[in-house]
Formats: structure tokens, C-alpha cells, sequence
């Protein structure tokens, strides 16, 4: 589960970073055409510095665009977009930008900020500029400051300002618990979706997605893999006798006792009802004979309990590899005839029969 959350998690962190990224580009474009048209009005006003300079934020806009365009970098993207609008905003309350109404753009830079980073860099920034702010306005004469402000407008620059700035951290602060709350809520049903309750193993329907891949794989690059279809012997007389939650603690014993002799790479699904199938990437035949015996002799010799009784619990299996087989129908075709071979050969044994050295040792049908 853990890796499984892991995984969602980045998944749905790439796909909120290219969103990200895609309205940085829209905001920039937007940044350009605003900076472009407000640089003519005050070109066409006379004030002809104060265009130069919003003209000239265009260049570093562009600029920033053009190289996000060329390394894909987007943390570059993000931090070059928000220095750029940072600097502007500066520029605005230092100049006053025209009749004194430059401070007006700062209310854009809170949402912006708490959107593109996070709540703690986004206070943090914010109170670097509110610092910035308060140098300018207590000391207009300091050199770059070009303007001052009443002591009215400063009082309520801030006040609205602080407004804004707690409205838009209380708001991004509930966005992104609402959207943890929900990717974790995804990845609960998707796992749940995938995963056999009672054994905490891959269903039916996620080992069918997974024997697709795979043989998707084996057909790209020719890595073999086998599979193994394992029964419970006369599993009906246990739970008849002992009760069916002694079968479904059998079941669940059993699943425990596979996860722990299968490598991390071969996946156990439960099949159906007593029925569990092994997929085996990168497994030959003779090697996944070998396993298979290996479980079934684990499982003979393991005493299963349930209250103070002891259960008697033997497997049988059939195995098979995809060289011998064409599609996947066929190869599930195939290990069923197997699984019915051992258990008409009377259980507790992995069929095919294999002559060979390596298998001689194990007890097949
Ligand atoms: N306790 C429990 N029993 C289950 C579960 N799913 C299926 N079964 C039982 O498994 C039994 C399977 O019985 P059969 O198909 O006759 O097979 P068997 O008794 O194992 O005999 P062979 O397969 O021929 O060795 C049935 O009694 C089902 O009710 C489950 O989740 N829990």
C-alpha cells in the first residue's frame, strides 16, 4: 500500500506541476500584453522612463519564457516568474508607477504567491515584501524611491493588504487539505479496487491487468515469465468440518506463507474463492516448477491451527510458461489442464511432471 500511495502521490504531483506550469505560461503572456499596453499609456501620458521600464519587464518576461521553452526546468519557471513579479511590484511602490496607484498591483502577488509555492515560502515572501513596503514608505527620500505616499492610503494599503494576504492563506490552507483528503480518498478506493480483501492480495481483475503487461513485455523484449495456478486441497471438507472462518484464516495463512517465499517482483493474486495465481516475470519453466514445489512442500510441512485444531492443508498446482503458449487465454488455458492433472493425480502435488535433475528432488504429479 505504501508504495502503491507513494506512486499515486507522484503521479498527481506531475500532473499538478504540468498544470502549474501550463498557467505560469498563460500568466506570463497575459504579463506581457498588460506590461506592453499600460508601458504605451504611460508612454502617450509622457511618462516616457516609467514605459521604458514596464517595456523592459517584458524583455525579462519573455526572457524567463524563452528558457523555460528551452530546459523544461520548471522550478526555474516558477522562482524566475515570481522574482520577475517581485521586482516589478518593488519597482511599482518605489516609483508609485502612475498617479501613485503602482501599490494597486500588489493585491495580485498573495494568490499568485500562495498558489505557485507553498504556505510557509509564500508567508515568508510575503513578509520580506511587506518589510520592503514599510522601507519605502517610512523613508521616501531613501535613493529609487521616487514617490510618497499619506498616511492614509499607507494605513489602508496595509490593512487591506494583511486582509487579503490572511483571506488568501486560509483559503490555499483549506484547498490543499481538501486535496490531500482527496487523493487519499482516490487511493484508498484504487487500492481497494486492486486488492483481495480477505488476503490482502491482487485480485482477479488487477493480476488480468498485470498478466497483460506482461506479456505485452514478453512480446517487446522477449522476457520470459510463467505462471503458477495453485488450488487448496479439498478445501470444502475444511470448512465443513472446522467452520468457514477457520477457512478464511486458512486462506489467509496460506496467502502469508506465499508472499513470503515469492520474490518482490512475482505477484500472488487471489483467483477466486481457494483458487491463487502466481505471475513469475523473468521465470522459466523449470524455475517456476521449482518454486511451485517449494510452496507446496512449505505447505505440507506448516501446521495450520485454528482454536486448538489442527487443519489439514495441502496445495496443488499447475504451471506453465509463456514459451509453451501463444496469448494469455491460451497460457491460463494450459496451467488449468496442469492444476487438473495434480489434483486427478491425487493432490498435494505441481503438475506438469518434470524429468529433468532439478526436479527430480520435487514431488510432482
Ligand atoms: N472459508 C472460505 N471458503 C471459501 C471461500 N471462497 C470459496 N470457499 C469455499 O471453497 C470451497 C471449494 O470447494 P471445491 O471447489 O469443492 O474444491 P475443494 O473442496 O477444494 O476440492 P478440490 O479442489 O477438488 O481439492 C467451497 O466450499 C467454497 O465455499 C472463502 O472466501 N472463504
Amino acid at each position: 500500500m505504501t508504495d502503491q500511495t507513494s506512486c499515486g502521490q507522484r503521479a498527481v504531483g506531475e500532473r499538478e506541476d504540468a498544470q502549474v506550469s501550463r498557467l505560469i505560461t498563460w500568466l506570463s503572456v497575459m504579463a506581457i500584453a498588460f506590461l506592453i499596453g499600460i508601458g504605451a499609456k504611460a508612454w502617450y501620458a509622457g511618462h516616457n522612463t516609467h514605459a521604458w521600464v514596464l517595456w523592459s519587464f517584458v524583455l525579462v518576461v519573455a526572457a524567463n519564457m524563452a528558457w523555460f521553452a528551452h530546459t523544461g526546468d520548471r522550478t526555474a519557471q516558477k522562482g524566475g516568474l515570481l522574482l520577475v513579479v517581485g521586482l516589478l511590484f518593488t519597482y511599482l511602490i518605489a516609483s508609485g508607477g502612475e498617479s501613485n496607484t503602482g501599490p494597486l498591483w500588489f493585491y495580485v502577488f498573495p494568490p499568485l504567491l500562495f498558489y505557485l509555492t507553498n504556505l510557509k515560502t509564500g508567508t515568508a515572501v510575503l513578509l520580506f515584501c511587506y518589510l520592503v513596503a514599510v522601507i519605502v514608505f517610512q523613508f521616501p527620500g531613501m535613493p529609487l524611491v521616487s514617490t510618497e505616499y499619506s498616511t492614509d492610503f499607507k494605513i489602508r494599503f496595509f490593512a487591506t493588504l494583511t486582509f487579503e494576504s490572511i483571506l488568501c492563506f486560509v483559503l490555499e490552507a483549506s484547498r490543499l487539505k481538501a486535496r490531500n483528503e482527496l487523493v487519499a480518498l482516490a487511493e484508498t478506493h484504487e487500492h481497494a479496487a486492486k486488492t483481495d480483501e480477505l488476503t490482502g492480495l491482487s485480485n482477479r481483475r488487477d493480476m488480468q491487468n498485470r498478466l497483460g503487461a506482461e506479456f505485452s513485455r514478453y512480446r517487446r523484449s522477449g522476457h520470459h515469465f510463467s505462471i503458477a495456478l495453485i488450488d487448496l486441497d479439498l478445501f470444502k471438507a475444511i470448512n465443513d468440518r472446522f467452520g468457514h472462518d477457520a477457512g478464511d484464516a486458512v486462506l489467509r495463512e496460506f496467502s502469508t506463507l506465499m508472499k513470503a517465499i515469492i520474490r518482490q517482483t512475482d505477484v500472488a493474486a487471489r483467483w477466486g474463492g481457494e483458487e491463487f495465481l502466481l505471475l513469475l516475470p523473468d521465470t522459466s519453466l523449470l524455475q517456476a516448477l521449482t518454486l511451485a514445489e517449494r510452496l507446496r512442500s512449505e505447505v505440507a510441512s506448516t501446521r495450520f491451527q485454528f482454536r486448538g485444531a489442527d487443519l489439514p492443508v495441502t496445495i496443488s498446482a499447475g504451471v506453465c510458461s509463456i514459451a509453451k503458449a501463444g496469448s494469455i487465454d491460451e497460457l491460463l488455458k494450459q496451467v488449468d489442464v496442469h492444476l487438473y492433472n495434480a489434483k486427478e493425480a491425487g493432490r498435494n502435488r505441481i503438475a506438469p511432471r518434470v524429468r529433468s535433475r532439478d526436479a527430480s528432488t520435487a514431488g510432482t504429479a
